[in-house]
C-alpha cells in the first residue's frame, strides 16, 4: 500500500465534480475489466513515475536559469506526467499508439481525424492563439493555486479517468467552473513539454492530448478544443530560452510597470536625501518630564504710563523745530541776487535760524528761495512762531513779505498789513521794513497815535476823483435829504430820522469831499500805502473812520507779538479784521482782474484772495481757544530751539516738562544773557541797593567820567549803615500788589488813543529816528571802546517810574542828562541827546517789555527790574530787551520777602523756560549813612511836591 503522504489526495469535496453525475457512466464493470483496469493503472502508474524522474531532472535545469516569476511558477507546477504504456508498443504511425485499449484508441483517433478535419477547414487563428498565449502568462503568476489544482486533476483522473473519456458537451457547467485554472495549467503544461519535446500532454481532465502535430484529439466541443490547440500552437513556438531570449528582453514585456516601480523608487529615495540632516541624524527631542504643577505663564511687565491725551492739535505738539545754533548765509539760502546784496547793504549777511526756516516757507511760490512750487498759493499754510526774543523774527517775516509785495504791481491798496501791541514797536518794525523796502516803490505806512489822527487819515489814502454824474446825484440827493428834514408831524419824518442815524462820519466825509470838488464828479479813494504797521487800537479807529480805508485787498497779515494781541484783545480787533477780511469786496473794492472776471461770469471762489496770517513771539500761546480767534489755515508751527537748553532740560528732564512744553510751549532765555536776582528784603532800600548796582556793577567799567567822580565822592562818603526810609517801600508795595490789568490797560489806553500832537513825545521820535537804518547787532559795537552802558530799568507802573526817577536824580544829580523815562506820560522827558560814550539809563513800565531793540539807537547792555514782573511771560520779554541776535547781556531782578516764593518758584525754577544758566543771586549793599541820610532828604522834597505841605 503506498504511503498516503508520497501522493496528495484531495479530499472529496471537489463536489460538483464528486457529485456530477456522470452522463455516460459506464455500465457495471465485469471482473475481468477490472483486474484488465488494475493492470492498466500500475503501468501508468509506472510510467508517470519515469515520466517524474526525467522531469525532475528537467525541472532543476529550469529552475537554475529561471527569472521570471510566471516561468518559476510554470516549473514549479507540478506535472501530470503522460501515460505511457510498457507493454504495448507504440505504432508509430498512430497517434495514439500509446493507448493500451484497441477500442479507446479507435476512438480516440476517430476524433483526433475529425478534430483535425474541422481545424483544417476553419483554419489555425493565430492571433486567437497568441491571446491564448498571454492568457497563460498572466495566469502564470497565481501558478501557486494553479499548483495546489495541478494535483487535482491527477487524482480526479485516477478517480474518475473513465467517466471523463466519456464526458459530454453537457459538462459545461463544471468545466466553466474549472476552465481559468486549468487553462493555466494546461498553457503551462504546453509550454512544459514543448520546452522539455514532450509531444504528450495529459489533459486536466485525464484525458491524453496528442500535440505533436499541434492537433488536439478531445471529446471537449470545438470551440474548446480549438482554443486549445491555439495554445499549443502558441505553445509550439520557440521558448525564450529557446529563443535566446534574455531575461532583460523579457522584462521589456513589463517595462511600463517596471518604470513606474523605478520612478516611485527614485522618488522615495529623493525625499529621503532632501530631508534636513538633524531630521534624518538628528537625536530624538528630549521629552521633558514635569508633574502636574500648572506651567509657567508669561509675566506681565509693567509698563510705565505715559499719558497721550492732548488737547492740542497735531501743528501744535508737532511742530518744525530748528536749533538756535543753525548758522547759514542768506546767498547759501538761494535768495534773489538784488536781496542777497541788500541785505548785504544792511550788514545781514547770515541768516538766524528764524530766518532759515520762516523764509522759504513765506517766500512767494516759485521765487527763488520758495519752499513752494508755482500755482501752489491755495494750499500754502498760515505759520505760527516761537522763537526767543532778539532771534531776528521782524526781518523773517518782513522780508518775503516785502519781496511778494514788490513782485506784484502796485493796485494803489492796502495789501500787507502788520500789527504789534505798542507804538514803539510800530516805528521799530515800520522802520526795518522801509529799509528792506528801500529802492523799490512800496510804499511803509504807520498808525500808532503820534500825531493828529486826520493827519494820519491823510498819510493813509490819497483822495482823488472820478466823472459819474449818477453817483453824484445821488449824493447830492442825499445831503439835501438830510438837510431839509420833513415836518415833525408827517409820516416821513420816522424814515427820516432812521436815515440821518445811520448817517456815518464816512459818508459825511464823502460829501464834503465832493462839494469840495468839480461837479458830476465823485471823491475816489486809494491807499496811499502798500503796507501798514499799526497798533491793534489804531486799526480799528481807521477802519470805523477813514474814508477809503480798507483792508479787503489785504494778503499779508501779521501779527507780531500775538499772545500780547490775543490776550487783550483791543476792543475785539480781532474778530472786526476777520469781518473785513471776509466779508465780500465791493465793486470800488474789486481790482480790474476780480471785475473782468465777475462780469464774464467766471469769477469763482478759487479767485478769492486769500489772506496768508503769520503769527510770532517769543512767548506763542497754545491756548488752542485763543488760537481759535485766528483761524489759521493749514497752520504751521516754527519753534527755534537752544542746544544749551535742550542739553540741560535733558538732564532734569521729567514728564510734567515734556508735557508742559507740549501743552504751553517751553520759552527761551537767550542763551548770551546772564540772570541775576537781588533779594532787597522789605525793599525800603530797594532805592539805595539800585543806586549801589548800578555804580558798582553796571556803570563803574565803562562809566563816563562824570560818574567815574561820582563814584569818588561815593567812596569818600562813609560806609556806616543808614536808616530805612519808609515812602519808598510803600511805592514798591502799592505796585507789587497792583493788578496785572493796571498795565494792560495802560497800554491798551495809549494804543487806542487818537492822539493829539502833544503825544509825539520826544521819546517816540527818538525810538522813530534811531530805527530808520537797523543794522545787524554784533556782542561788540565797532571801534576799540567796549559799549557805553545802555540801562533799561522796568517798573510796576508810571507813577513807580516817576518816583524812581525823581529819586534818582535827587540821588545823582550828576546822572540828570542820562536818565529818561519811558511810559505813556511821558511827554516832556527829558532825553537828551547822547554821546556814544555816555550811558543810558531809561526807565520804563512793561510797554517797553515787548520788541524794543535799542534805546538811542544803541543796543541795550542791562536790564534792571526794579520791580517783579508780573507773569513769566512778562519777564521773559522784559529780560530779551538785551542779549540780542548773540550780543552778551545781563539782567537784574530786585525781589522783596514778600516776592521771593513767587520770584524763586514762577521765575528761577519754572519748568517751562530753558535757560542755559541758573539764575545767580547777589546781595548789595544799602549805601552809607550819608547817602541814606541825602535818600530821606530826596523823599521829603518829593513829599514837599506832590503834597506842597510836606506832610
Ligand atoms: N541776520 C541777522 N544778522 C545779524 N543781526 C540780525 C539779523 N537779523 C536781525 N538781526 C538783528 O537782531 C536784532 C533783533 O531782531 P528782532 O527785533 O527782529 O528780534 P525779535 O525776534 O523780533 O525779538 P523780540 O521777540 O524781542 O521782538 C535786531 O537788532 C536786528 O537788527
Amino acid at each position: 500500500m503506498a504511503p498516503l503522504y508520497n501522493r496528495y489526495v484531495p479530499p472529496k469535496a471537489t463536489a460538483p465534480v464528486a457529485a456530477a453525475p456522470a452522463p455516460s457512466a459506464p455500465a457495471p464493470a465485469s471482473p475481468d475489466a477490472d483486474k484488465k483496469r488494475k493492470r492498466e493503472r500500475s503501468e501508468e502508474q509506472k510510467a508517470e513515475r519515469k515520466a517524474k524522474k526525467l522531469r525532475n531532472k528537467d525541472v532543476e535545469e529550469e529552475e537554475d536559469a529561471a527569472a521570471a516569476p510566471a516561468i518559476v511558477a510554470v516549473t514549479e507546477a507540478p506535472v501530470v506526467e503522460p501515460v505511457v504504456p510498457n507493454e504495448i508498443k507504440p505504432n508509430p504511425k498512430s497517434e495514439f499508439a500509446h493507448v493500451t485499449n484497441i477500442k479507446k484508441r479507435h476512438k480516440l483517433e476517430k476524433e483526433a481525424r475529425k478534430a483535425r478535419k474541422e481545424a483544417e477547414k476553419t483554419g489555425v487563428n493565430v492571433g486567437e492563439a497568441q491571446a491564448v498565449s498571454a492568457e497563460a502568462d498572466a495566469v502564470a503568476p497565481s501558478a501557486s493555486s494553479a499548483k495546489h489544482n495541478a494535483t487535482a486533476p491527477g487524482s480526479e483522473g485516477e478517480v474518475d479517468g473513465e467517466g471523463l473519456q466519456d464526458a459530454t458537451a453537457g459538462e459545461t457547467t463544471r468545466r466553466k467552473k474549472r476552465r481559468k485554472d486549468t487553462e493555466a495549467e494546461q498553457t503551462a503544461g504546453a509550454i512544459e513539454e514543448v520546452n522539455g519535446s514532450e509531444s504528450i500532454l495529459p489533459d486536466q481532465d485525464g484525458m491524453v492530448l496528442d500535440v505533436t502535430n499541434g492537433n488536439v484529439a478531445t471529446t471537449e466541443p470545438a470551440k474548446r478544443r480549438h482554443k486549445l490547440e491555439d495554445v499549443l500552437q502558441q505553445a509550439k513556438k520557440p521558448s525564450r530560452k529557446a529563443k535566446g531570449e534574455s531575461e532583460d528582453d523579457h522584462l521589456k514585456n513589463y517595462t511600463g510597470v517596471m518604470d513606474k516601480f523605478q520612478k516611485a523608487r527614485q522618488l522615495a529615495e529623493l525625499k529621503e536625501a532632501e530631508k534636513p540632516q538633524e531630521e534624518k541624524a538628528g537625536p530624538e527631542p528630549e521629552v521633558q518630564k514635569r508633574d502636574l504643577a500648572p506651567f509657567p505663564q508669561p509675566v506681565n511687565e509693567p509698563k510705565e504710563f505715559k499719558p497721550t491725551f492732548s488737547a492740542l492739535p497735531s501743528w501744535l505738539t508737532k511742530p518744525t523745530t530748528i536749533s538756535s545754533e543753525a548758522r547759514v548765509s542768506f546767498a547759501e539760502m538761494e535768495l534773489s541776487e538784488s536781496t542777497v546784496k541788500h541785505l548785504a547793504d544792511l550788514s545781514f549777511r547770515e541768516a538766524l535760524p528764524v530766518q532759515q526756516a520762516l523764509i522759504p516757507l513765506l517766500l512767494q511760490p516759485g521765487t527763488k528761495g520758495s519752499k513752494f512750487l508755482p500755482g501752489t498759493d491755495n494750499v500754502l499754510p498760515d505759520v505760527a512762531v516761537s522763537a526767543a526774543t532778539g532771534s531776528g523774527k521782524t526781518i523773517a517775516y518782513l522780508l518775503p513779505m516785502i519781496e511778494a509785495l514788490k513782485s506784484t504791481t502796485s493796485q494803489e491798496r492796502l495789501r500787507g498789513l502788520v500789527v504789534v501791541p505798542t507804538r514803539e514797536l510800530v516805528m521799530q518794525v515800520a522802520a526795518v521794513a522801509e529799509s528792506l523796502a528801500k529802492g523799490s516803490s512800496l510804499k511803509v505806512g504807520i498808525s500808532s497815535g503820534v500825531g493828529r489822527f486826520k493827519d494820519e487819515q491823510q498819510r493813509l489814502i490819497n483822495t482823488g476823483r472820478k466823472y459819474d454824474p449818477a453817483a453824484y446825484a445821488e449824493l447830492m440827493q442825499k445831503a439835501h435829504r438830510r438837510d431839509n428834514p420833513p415836518p415833525i408831524d408827517s409820516e416821513d419824518f420816522e424814515a427820516y430820522a432812521d436815515e440821518l442815524e445811520q448817517w456815518t462820519d464816512r459818508q459825511e466825509q464823502e460829501l464834503q469831499d465832493a462839494l469840495h470838488r468839480l461837479e458830476d464828479h465823485v471823491p475816489e479813494y486809494t491807499s496811499a500805502v502798500d503796507l501798514l504797521v499799526c497798533t491793534p487800537g489804531r486799526l480799528l479807529e481807521h477802519l470805523g473812520s477813514t474814508l477809503g480805508f480798507s483792508i479787503a485787498s489785504v494778503a499779508w497779515l501779521v501779527l507780531d507779538e500775538a499772545d500780547k494781541l490775543l490776550d487783550q484783545q483791543y476792543d475785539g480787533f480781532l474778530q472786526r479784521v476777520d469781518e473785513e477780511l471776509s466779508r465780500p469786496r465791493t465793486e470800488v473794492e474789486q481790482d480790474a482782474r476780480e471785475k473782468y472776471l465777475r462780469a464774464k461770469g467766471l469769477w469763482d471762489d478759487r479767485f478769492e484772495r486769500r489772506v496768508r496770517k503769520v503769527v510770532l513771539s517769543a512767548t506763542m500761546t497754545r491756548d488752542i481757544s485763543k488760537l481759535t480767534a485766528l483761524k489759521l489755515r493749514r497752520p504751521h508751527l516754527v519753534v527755534v530751539q537752544g542746544a544749551e537748553q535742550k542739553h540741560a532740560r535733558s538732564v532734569d528732564a521729567t514728564n510734567d516738562t515734556e508735557m508742559l512744553d507740549s501743552e504751553t510751549g517751553a520759552f527761551e532765555i537767550p542763551p548770551t544773557l546772564k540772570e541775576y536776582c537781588v533779594p532787597v528784603g522789605d525793599g525800603s532800600e530797594k532805592p539805595l541797593q539800585l543806586l549801589d548796582l548800578l555804580q558798582s556793577r553796571v556803570l563803574a567799567s565803562q562809566a563816563p567820567k562824570s560818574i567815574k567822580e561820582s563814584q569818588a565822592e561815593r567812596a569818600s562818603d562813609s560806609d556806616s549803615d543808614s536808616s530805612s526810609s519808609d515812602s519808598d517801600s510803600s511805592d514798591e508795595s502799592d505796585s507789587d500788589d497792583s493788578d496785572s490789568s493796571s498795565s494792560s490797560s495802560e497800554d491798551v489806553s495809549e494804543d487806542d488813543s487818537d492822539d493829539s500832537e502833544a503825544s509825539s513825545s520826544s521819546d517816540e521820535s527818538e525810538v522813530s529816528k534811531t530805527e530808520k537804518a537797523p543794522t545787524a547787532s554784533h556782542g561788540q559795537e565797532s571801534g576799540s571802546a567796549a559799549p557805553a552802558p545802555t540801562v533799561l530799568i522796568f517798573t510796576a507802573s508810571t507813577e513807580s517810574a516817576s518816583r524812581l526817577s525823581h529819586l534818582l536824580r535827587g540821588l545823582r544829580p550828576d546822572w540828570s542828562a542820562f536818565i529818561t523815562t519811558l511810559t505813556k506820560t511821558t511827554h516832556n522827558a527829558n532825553h537828551r541827546a547822547t554821546k556814544s560814550t555816555d550811558p543810558v539809563i531809561t526807565i520804563a513800565t512793561d510797554r517797553a517789555g515787548r520788541g524794543l531793540d535799542t534805546l538811542s539807537g544803541r543796543r541795550i547792555t542791562h536790564v534792571l527790574q526794579y520791580d517783579v514782573p508780573r507773569a513769566l511771560t512778562a519777564y521773559v520779554h522784559r529780560v530779551g530787551r538785551t542779549a540780542r541776535a548773540g550780543a552778551s547781556g545781563e539782567a537784574w531782578t530786585f525781589y522783596s520777602d514778600r516776592e521771593a516764593r513767587w520770584f524763586v518758584n514762577e521765575i528761577m525754577r519754572a519748568v517751562n523756560v530753558r535757560r542755559s544758566e541758573p539764575v545767580e543771586r547777589v546781595r548789595l549793599q544799602a549805601g552809607g549813612e550819608e547817602l541814606k541820610d541825602k535818600f530821606a532828604e530826596v523823599l521829603a522834597g518829593m513829599r514837599e511836591a506832590v503834597f506842597g505841605g510836606g506832610k
